[in-house]
């Protein structure tokens, strides 16, 4: 019999302290209190504040590095100062540290794009020249690739800092992730959702993902009854394709991984960041195949680049 948590020997949640991040803690902790009949009380959130969090004035890119978001806590996950971390799965390096896992994924949200503005209802009605705001390479890039037309500018902070640049006129339109504003209650602000043919999403977008110490064989039973196994399919076909890539959500990259059955139709692609070009490609094949399936549409499309494709890295 598993050893459950109690009061007196909670399971400790890691997350950033993020709106964001503390409602996915909130998610997962009431998946494992209703799995395993289990009160509130046997559980702790633990916020951590990480790098990402501290440094908001200048662009990502710049302080550079994958694990922005997530070193810090993965570091308290060693350390034992903290049982399970959670993360959105769109942020986090193909890459875990020695001795950590993440082998648990719940029910993936909303994959899509959200098209957020107070003028306009979609990309088609944005006038000529019109200045949208995002810091997202990939959402740059596959805008600019559409509407060269546009001006791209910055735009970081949380989803109410974002709002409020709207609302000052910084920018007329953003896009912020359906699965974001599903679990801050905030869908209201969406004009509408962006379909993957249109924009292509990031990998991973909409999925939580539970990260543990591999050694930790307490914690593995007590994530076994959580853990959803067609997106774990997904999105490790997903990332897998990230991986052979070596990309992160801070590079121009999107991947889709869907199920039809048993089938999985995995769609990804590559782009300069001026939206200059684009190279897609997609494969179905059997589900159990998803992460080789990855990998070989990643060769493809590396094979399909020309030389200096990456030099922006
Ligand atoms: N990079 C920030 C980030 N990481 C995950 C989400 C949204 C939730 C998700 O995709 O799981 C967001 C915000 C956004 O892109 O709007």
């Amino acid at each position: 019999m598993t050893q459950m948590p109690d009061p007196q020997n909670p399971l400790r949640i890691g997350t950033r302290g993020s709106a964001l991040a503390l409602a996915q803690a909130h998610e997962t902790r009431d998946r494992l209190m209703a799995a395993h009949g289990l009160p509130e009380t046997a559980f702790e959130i633990v916020a951590i504040k990480t790098t990402g969090d501290r440094v908001l004035d200048r662009a990502l890119k710049e302080i550079g590095g994958k694990g922005l978001f997530t070193r810090e806590i993965e570091e308290a996950l060693t350390e034992g100062a903290i049982d399970i971390a959670v993360h959105s799965m769109k942020d986090m390096p193909t890459l875990q540290p020695d001795g950590l896992l993440i082998d648990c994924y719940l029910p993936r949200e909303d994959v899509r794009d959200a098209f957020v503005s107070n003028l306009y209802g979609a990309i088609s009605e944005l006038p000529q020249g019109a200045v949208v705001g995002s810091s997202s390479l990939r959402r740059r890039a596959q805008l600019a690739a559409r509407r060269p037309d546009l001006q791209l500018i910055e735009f970081r902070g949380n989803v109410q800092t974002r709002l409020k640049k709207l609302e000052d006129g910084v920018a007329v339109a953003t896009f912020l992730a359906m699965a974001g504003l599903s679990r801050l209650g905030l869908t209201d602000v969406a004009r509408g959702a962006v379909e993957p043919d249109e924009m292509l999403p990031a990998v991973a977008q909409g999925c939580i993902g539970v990260e543990r110490r591999a050694s930790d064989d307490r914690t593995a039973s007590l994530l076994a009854a959580i853990g959803h196994v067609p997106s774990a399919i997904r999105v490790e076909a997903e990332r897998a394709f990230l991986a052979r890539l070596d990309g992160s959500c801070e590079t121009p990259i999107a991947g889709l991984a869907e199920l039809q059955g048993d089938e999985l139709h995995l769609r990804g692609e590559i782009l300069r960041p001026d939206g200059g070009e684009v190279i897609a490609g997609e494969r179905r094949g059997a589900a159990k195949d998803g992460r080789a399936m990855g990998a070989d549409l990643a060769d493809e499309l590396l094979s399909r680049a020309p030389g200096g494709f990456f030099d922006w890295r």
